[in-house]
């Protein structure tokens, strides 16, 4: 996996991606070119059922597609097998799910130690110390770092997952409506910690949700019709 790269590279790259998921009769995606730069922060917005999340877990190579290429520092996803796609992944991707995907039995510091413990890669640019401070800046004081993931509240669990993906510094950091259980309060708190540790550690972000209020802070904007040839074919 020693992929030889040049600064001018995007971080991630997307080339004649088509995707339908099994039994549809009309391919969800199909995206001709779409190219994050490192560092870059992308507001990815669409109606329902436009194919976000989708297009997120084919960036993170959860999905691979069967038709066109998605490249993160130049890999394709497609061309690794099982173990080492998950081992890419933990490497470079951070990722905020929809439903947080905490090990509900494990403690908050745990499950923020877990990229850590799973990647070299993460362990050498992250420690217990960013954990703590990531946690501390979520408003999530050490009185809760010990306890199981499924005592916290669903906004408090948002959070975690947040500084789960932060921790170690990953390239890419994909947020997948991280703020809808959040007032407006934490949501905006939780903005700023967000963009601010992204910025810092120079990750890529790219962030969905439909509060388009949120849309401005980011420097670019990226609609999923707009990208995205299938769903154009689909308007009357
Ligand atoms: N596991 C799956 N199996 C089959 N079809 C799926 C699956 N997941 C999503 N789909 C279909 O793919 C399309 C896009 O779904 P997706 O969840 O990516 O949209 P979205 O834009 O993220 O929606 P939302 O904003 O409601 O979260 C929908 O038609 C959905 O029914």
């Amino acid at each position: 996996m020693n992929v030889s790269r040049s600064a001018a590279e995007p971080l991630l790259e997307v080339r004649a991606l088509r995707f339908g998921w099994p039994g549809a009769p009309t391919p969800c995606l199909d995206i001709a070119h779409f190219a994050i730069a490192p560092g870059e922060a992308v507001f990815l917005h669409g109606p329902s059922g436009s194919g976000k999340s989708t297009l997120l877990s084919l960036l993170a190579g959860v999905l691979v597609a069967p038709q066109g290429q998605v490249r993160l520092r130049g890999q394709d996803w497609a061309a690794l097998r099982g173990s080492a796609r998950d081992a890419w992944r933990v490497a470079h991707v951070g990722y905020i799910f929809q439903q947080f995907n905490l090990l509900p039995y494990l403690s908050v510091m745990d499950n923020v130690l877990l990229p850590l413990r799973l990647s070299a890669t993460r362990r050498a640019q992250g420690s217990r110390a960013q954990a703590e401070e990531l946690l501390g800046r979520m408003g999530l004081g050490s009185a809760l770092w010990s306890r199981p993931a499924l005592q916290l509240s669903v906004g408090q669990q948002q959070r975690v997952a947040a500084a789960r993906a932060l921790v170690g510094r990953p390239e890419l950091v994909i947020a997948d409506e991280p703020t809808s259980a959040l007032d407006e309060e934490h949501r905006n708190a939780f903005l700023d910690v967000l963009l601010q540790a992204c910025s810092a550690h120079g990750s890529a972000l790219v962030f969905v949700s439909h509060d388009r209020r949120i849309a401005e802070r980011f420097a670019r904007q990226v609609s999923l019709p707009g990208i995205n040839a299938a769903a154009q074919e689909a308007l009357p």
